[in-house]
């Protein structure tokens, strides 16, 4: 039987620095990169920028299409790393059945930083003012789920990387 590949899901609430650090431990590791926030639809963005933050209903056909990235990188064996807030342990299990090797990233971030880093980002549909909301639908990495646990608030993005690419399982 072949290794299962890996899938690492950078997980974390608006403004932890998802998207930043994917892209670079994606290309750390030589694997493909999947921004969750391009598969949301137009309502949910439109939801977001409005000001209302998702429900579990609005997010449900969003993380089944994020489920269905990890099962083909994780069947095909090519591996891959998601940057997708998976606030809540019920979307990590579904990321999980996806594929039994997902290993999750956790960024966290106290919520001033947060919002001060969403505040100073131009071009983006999430407002400031939800960022509190994500932090009342936040379950933090569980010591039972497996990943990793990276304090953010003062570590430059090449530095989470690094520890990122020592702990994580072999991606392929
Ligand atoms: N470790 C870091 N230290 C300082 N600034 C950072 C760090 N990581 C990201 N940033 C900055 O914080 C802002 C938010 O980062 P990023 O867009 O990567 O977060 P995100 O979690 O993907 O957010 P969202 O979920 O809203 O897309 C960006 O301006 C980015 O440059
Ligand atoms: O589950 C959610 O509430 C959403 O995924 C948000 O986290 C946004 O997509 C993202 O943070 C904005 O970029």
């Amino acid at each position: 039987m072949s290794p299962v590949s890996t899938v690492v899901v950078v997980m974390g609430v608006s403004g932890s620095g998802k998207s930043t650090v994917g892209q670079l431990l994606a290309q750390r590791l030589d694997v493909p990169f999947l921004e969750a926030d391009d598969l949301h639809s137009a309502a949910n963005r439109a939801k977001m920028a409005a000001g209302h933050p998702l429900d579990d209903e609005d997010r449900r056909p969003w993380l089944l299409s994020i489920a269905e990235w990890i099962r083909e990188a994780t069947d095909t064996g090519r591996g891959g790393v998601v940057a997708c807030s998976a606030l809540k342990h019920e979307y990590r299990e579904l990321f999980r059945r996806a594929g039994a090797g997902t290993w999750f990233l956790y960024l966290a971030l106290d919520s001033a930083t947060a919002g001060r880093r969403v505040a100073g980002r131009a071009g983006h549909f999430m407002p400031a003012r939800l960022v509190d909301s994500q932090y009342a639908a936040l379950e933090p990495l569980r010591p039972d789920e497996p990943g990793l646990t990276v304090d953010v608030a003062a570590a430059d993005p090449r530095t989470i990387v690094d520890r990122a690419a020592r702990a994580a399982p072999a991606t392929r």
